[in-house]
């Protein structure tokens, strides 16, 4: 009797087990939802950055939420549009009518996507550690000062020192060190597990924003019509834009959706043929101009080729225009103005390099100023001790970091979750 008793219960584990190790593989292989906007904010394990969804993704056709210029903190005695400018700011502004439109090429579709383009699931995975240059700078000393115990006001000066050295600037680091005193005190931490978990609440806190970091990239309705969703990734040369504008087309590929780049930038050609190779290997069209053609003229025909052949995404890649001319601000103006003749802009992403530290942050203001930023991505954050400037930037501008760039690799693009990136600041 007691031999059948074991020999059930031994069938019984063996069962477990298996049935365990198939419902693993299967929630491998499993692909991302596109109906899911989730705000995933799960602890995650390891200390690494281990973002543990895909990139949130949204339709367009949605309002995104206002941040005046006044309601902004830290922008007194900053720089702003028009400063150093060769043109002054109230100088009189050609209008849309004006706007003489060029015929603009489209490139041929491309064949089937060349290369296989990784699950954003899987790719998360891989991201786990590109922080840690940034981890050494910021968590090691604040966990090795708060951890110590009792801080004298010394201490209390260097966890002072050490956010501001990691980019966190003045009003946000005076924030943090208010909040970290309170509840230390308040909970009378005395080990340094209990201050890491102090630090991490605090920091993730100040990270939330109640601005969604979905990326309005899903196609909607209008009169009954299937609309794209319109991108416009806008920012300074060299910032990642042509990359982003890549990678993000990966992501929506992978994910089922039909995609169609813009080649707006015009300024600089090797930008557009950069753009048709990031194209070229997920299989999706290209509009782009003759060179030296009107930008606005091609982000209005790429717009209005992604609305005929019904994709589901226009992905407008603009040129790099430095921030002190003021002239060249205004085309980026323009082109907004243009392409919403045809469709309306439902995201605007202001890309950054994030190891360009307080001059980033100048250039986010005179963008946010001339154009309705609705998203920013961080790049390079693998590339920068000062990983900091994230909460700078959300704070400054108001809007969220949706994307962050952890490399040069293709699928090195990341959704931004705040829980997680505290995580890996602090291993
Ligand atoms: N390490 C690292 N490098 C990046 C990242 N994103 C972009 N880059 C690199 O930055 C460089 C500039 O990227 P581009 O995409 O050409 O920049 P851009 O803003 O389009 O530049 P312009 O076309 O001149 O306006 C390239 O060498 C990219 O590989 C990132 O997240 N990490």
């Amino acid at each position: 009797m007691s031999s059948t008793w074991f020999l059930f219960v031994v069938v019984a584990v063996v069962v477990l087990v298996a049935l365990l190790v198939t419902g693993l593989l299967v929630a491998r292989k499993r692909r991302i939802s596109l109906d899911a906007q989730r705000e995933v904010e799960e602890k995650p394990k390891g200390g690494s950055y281990a973002a543990s969804g895909g990139i949130a993704l949204a339709p367009g056709g949605t309002e995104a939420p206002e941040h005046p210029v006044e309601d902004r903190p830290e922008v007194d005695g900053q720089p702003a549009v028009g400063d150093d400018a060769a043109v002054p700011r109230d100088s009189a502004q050609r209008t849309v009518r004006d706007v003489k439109l060029p015929d603009a090429e489209v490139a041929e579709p491309a064949p089937a996507a060349a290369e296989e383009i990784e699950p954003a699931t899987g790719r998360m995975e891989r991201l786990r550690g590109r922080l840690s240059k940034s981890r050494s700078m910021f968590g090691t000393s604040l966990l090795g000062l708060l951890g110590a115990g009792d801080l004298d006001e010394d201490s209390w000066q260097d966890v002072e020192d050490t956010l501001l050295m990691a980019d966190l600037g003045a009003a946000t680091t005076n924030q943090i060190v208010e909040r970290l005193r309170d509840e230390l005190s308040r909970r009378a931490v005395r080990s340094s597990a209990e201050a890491r978990e102090v630090l991490h609440e605090v920091l993730t806190a100040q990270l939330s924003t109640d601005g969604h970091r979905a990326v309005r990239a899903l196609p909607h309705t209008v009169d009954g019509r299937k609309q794209p969703a319109v991108v416009l990734v806008a920012g300074v040369n060299g910032t990642g834009k042509t990359t982003t504008t890549g990678k993000l087309a990966r992501v929506l590929v992978a994910q089922g959706g039909t995609v169609l780049l813009g080649a707006a930038d015009t300024f600089r050609a090797a930008a557009a043929d950069q753009l048709q190779t990031w194209a070229e290997r997920v299989g999706a069209e290209v509009v782009r101009g003759k060179e030296g053609a009107d930008p606005a003229a091609v982000a209005f025909d790429a717009v209005k080729r992604g609305v005929d052949t019904g994709v589901d995404a226009v992905l407008v890649d603009t040129a790099g225009r430095l921030h002190t001319k003021t002239g060249l601000m205004d085309e980026l103006g323009k082109v907004k103005r243009v392409v919403e003749k045809q469709a309306k802009v439902d995201e605007v992403l202001l890309v950054l390099d994030a190891t360009t530290g307080q001059n980033g942050l100048m250039q986010a203001r005179v963008f946010a100023e001339v154009i309705d930023v609705t998203g920013i991505v961080l790049t390079k954050l693998d590339g920068t001790a000062k990983g900091g400037i994230v909460f700078q930037v959300q704070r400054e501008l108001g809007v969220p970091v949706k994307l962050v760039g952890l490399g040069e690799g293709p699928d090195d693009l990341a959704p931004f979750e705040p829980g997680a990136f505290v995580d890996a600041l602090l291993g």
